[in-house]
């Protein structure tokens, strides 16, 4: 039986513990055929939501539904088990003593035996692992262990899945192929889909749509671009990538068309810091460092210092004098209050 994708929603969810509320009131749609990442600091309740939507922990207010169905309300949880949803932790959970197939087929009992066995194999070779099917997780390497967890997940055509932190026990050097593979597949499958995560590069390399959670609540949920560049709040913006943040009335005259009321704050990513020979406003470079494609240049501006980021070809050495603007579509003000 083929069932019609449907959106996995929390609807106004907590979840306490010893009288904190560790999630508080979230509302959060999840949509077929996206992932949507859940970026926030250590503690922020990431992985508790995550919980809550598997059904691991009862919710104390709210619902979690799967289209109109309700999987979880307070005083009634349906087992994890029982919400065909797929579950991807950073520790791939395999069993050690089945092989690479057989841990894709556990969730597959229920066909006839033949019928399980096809569909893991597929599974295993969309992941590229067609010919690693016979060897036991301790035979794989942590990339190739993970694209088993993933192909488990998926192999039994889950109604959605959810993934707290998958990627972050692998090599930096595989972490991004075996991300881009396993998200590809999870894509394809059409189902909604939950990565959780701390790191916001990943978020914006990777999801469609982006929730920012902070102490328990979202503070904000969107397209990953419309996120990164219309942020809410100053915290928002820090929770895509370091920022400079500037009380309004340091901000030298002519950097912003805008009014700047003197007790707004300014943030600024560093790609919107920009080194512009004919700009008035002159800036001196104390640092310049090379982090990969890019250059990192932090500068004096007046009694200010701003960090810059530029492609390595526009980079300029410590004690250039320069000019600079700022790019308004990177540069965002806030008031005071809203951080
Ligand atoms: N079973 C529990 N009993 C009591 N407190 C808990 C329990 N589980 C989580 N917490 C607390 O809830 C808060 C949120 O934890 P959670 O693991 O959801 O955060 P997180 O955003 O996933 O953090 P991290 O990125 O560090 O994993 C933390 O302060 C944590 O100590």
């Amino acid at each position: 039986m083929t069932l019609a994708p449907t959106p996995l929603s929390a609807q106004d969810v907590s979840r306490v513990y010893d009288g904190l509320a560790v999630v508080s009131g979230v509302s959060l749609d999840l949509q077929p055929g996206a992932i949507t990442a859940l970026l926030g600091g250590s503690g922020a309740g990431k992985s508790t939501l995550l919980r809550l939507l598997a059904g691991l922990e009862p919710v104390d207010t709210g619902k979690v539904c799967l289209g109109e169905t309700i999987l979880s309300e307070p005083g009634r949880t349906l087992a994890p088990e029982k919400r065909r949803i797929g579950l991807i932790f950073q520790d791939f959970a395999l069993f050690p003593h089945l092989t690479a197939l057989q841990n894709v087929g556990f969730g597959l009992a229920n066909l006839p035996k033949d019928e399980a066995r096809a569909i893991a194999t597929q599974w295993l070779s969309r992941l590229g692992l067609g010919a690693r099917s016979g060897a036991y997780p301790h035979e794989l390497s942590g990339g190739e262990q993970q694209r088993v967890a993933i192909a488990r997940a998926l192999a039994p055509r889950p109604a959605a899945i959810l993934m707290d932190e998958p990627f972050s026990g692998l090599d930096p050097s595989l972490r991004g192929t075996v991300r881009e593979e396993a998200l590809d597949a999870i894509r394809a499958a059409g189902v909604p889909a939950l990565l959780v995560t701390h790191d916001p590069a990943e978020a914006l390399e990777s999801a469609d749509h982006i929730a920012i959670m902070k102490l328990g609540r979202i503070l904000q949920q969107g397209k990953a671009a419309d996120v990164y560049l219309k942020p809410q709040g100053a915290d928002i913006a820090a929770a895509l990538g370091p920022v400079n943040i500037i009380a309004g009335h340091d901000l030298p005259a002519g950097l912003l068309k805008e009014a700047i009321a003197p007790d707004a704050i300014i943030v600024i990513r560093p790609e919107g810091v920009i080194p512009d020979a004919t700009s008035p406003v002159s800036a001196t470079i104390v640092s310049s460092r090379l982090t990969g494609p890019m250059a990192r240049l932090v500068m004096n501006v007046g009694d200010l210092q701003l960090t810059s980021l530029v492609p390595r070809a526009l980079s300029l050495p410590a004690g250039t004098e320069t000019g600079i603007q700022l790019d308004p579509a990177l540069s965002f003000m806030f008031a005071s209050g809203n951080s």
